[in-house]
């Protein structure tokens, strides 16, 4: 069977199998729980990465891979993981950050719908939950959090890509990650949902045209993250509130996390423009992977910073 590769887009069992051996390497470093099961009956595994404490350390949530096709955004938490391991005690910046916070990392949000994609329809992007009356299959998880829920930019049609669901989080997986950010709301300083594609980053709010309480922070902080970025191999990106910057969007992770507290919640579109698009070279894994981390270790220790 193929072998786990950082610069390669892993099955979910390569994934996995990861999970279990990275988590086993380094445990005063990192370990792993299950937050909840799919819906075809998978195991969402949430690695925590942080100097192991008795008390409840302030937290940051990065999740990847809310969308089965965006491949880069996967292998992204995964790159992020290597880095994070591999950096600490030897730079200062990341050896501070998981010495004072722990970093929540799932790797992979929407299992079923990432298995589907390697296995059926490349292109696939929601879950694979079956909806009554209908033979369309899923529901955008993007689309299915508690804010301003299906009222902009999402459909009520289940055999859209952007069906909002029956209910605001009637998707097991958006539930399992809304409870496991509710439970750990007191600790959780900042949110970051990785997708693809477009280059952005984008912060609250999608689901309206009103500027967050705290727009102008949002935007200078976004504003350092995505020079940050573009530093290393000049990539560009654009970035601002969610609405004006890509389209109105209701029922968003990042949208939700930020109205429960979390001020710091941002979405990253990653690589490319269009070119490939969701297809994304394997050729360009480490390139993209290193230019973000600039960008996210940018925004983690801003937060570390305003603790
Ligand atoms: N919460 C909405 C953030 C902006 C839209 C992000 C993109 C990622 Se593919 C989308 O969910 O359509
Ligand atoms: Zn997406
Ligand atoms: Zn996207
Ligand atoms: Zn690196």
């Amino acid at each position: 069977p193929r072998a786990h590769s950082y610069t390669k887009y892993n099955t979910w069992s390569e994934i996995e199998s990861w999970i279990s051996s990275i988590a086993s390497s380094n445990p005063s470093l990192i370990s792993k729980q299950v937050i909840g099961q799919t819906y075809e009956g998978r195991s969402m595994h949430l690695l925590k990465l942080g100097k192991s404490s008795g008390s409840a350390k302030p937290a940051v949530f990065i999740d990847c891979g809310i969308h089965a096709r965006e491949w880069i955004s996967p292998a992204f938490c995964q790159w992020y993981v290597k880095e994070a391991l591999e950096k600490y005690g030897s730079d200062s910046e990341m050896t501070n950050l998981l010495n004072t916070m722990d970093v929540y990392v799932l790797p992979v949000f929407n299992v079923d719908g990432y298995v589907y994609s390697h296995t059926t329809d490349r292109m696939w992007r929601k879950t694979r939950s079956r909806l009554s009356g209908t033979s369309c299959r899923g529901t955008d998880p993007n689309r299915n959090f508690d804010a301003g829920w299906c009222t902009i930019g999402a459909s009520s049609n289940p055999c859209s890509e952007t069906f909002c669901g029956k209910t605001p989080e009637s998707e097991i997986e958006a539930k399992n990650v809304a409870d496991f950010i509710r439970s750990n709301k007191s600790t959780i300083k900042a949110y970051i949902t990785v997708h693809s594609y477009s280059q952005l980053l984008l912060f609250p709010y999608s689901y309206s045209y009103g500027l967050a309480a705290d727009h102008s922070e949002l935007m200078s902080v976004a504003k350092g993250a995505s020079s940050a970025l573009t530093s290393l191999y000049g990539t560009r990106y654009t970035y601002g509130p969610g609405a004006s910057t890509i389209y109105p969007a209701a029922g968003g992770s990042d949208d939700w996390a930020y109205d429960l507290g979390v001020k710091y919640s941002y979405t990253f579109e990653l690589r490319d423009t269009g070119y490939y698009g969701f297809l994304l070279p394997e050729s360009q894994i480490k390139p993209t992977c290193e230019e973000t981390m600039l960008a996210v270790n940018y925004i983690t220790s801003y937060v570390l910073k305003n603790l």
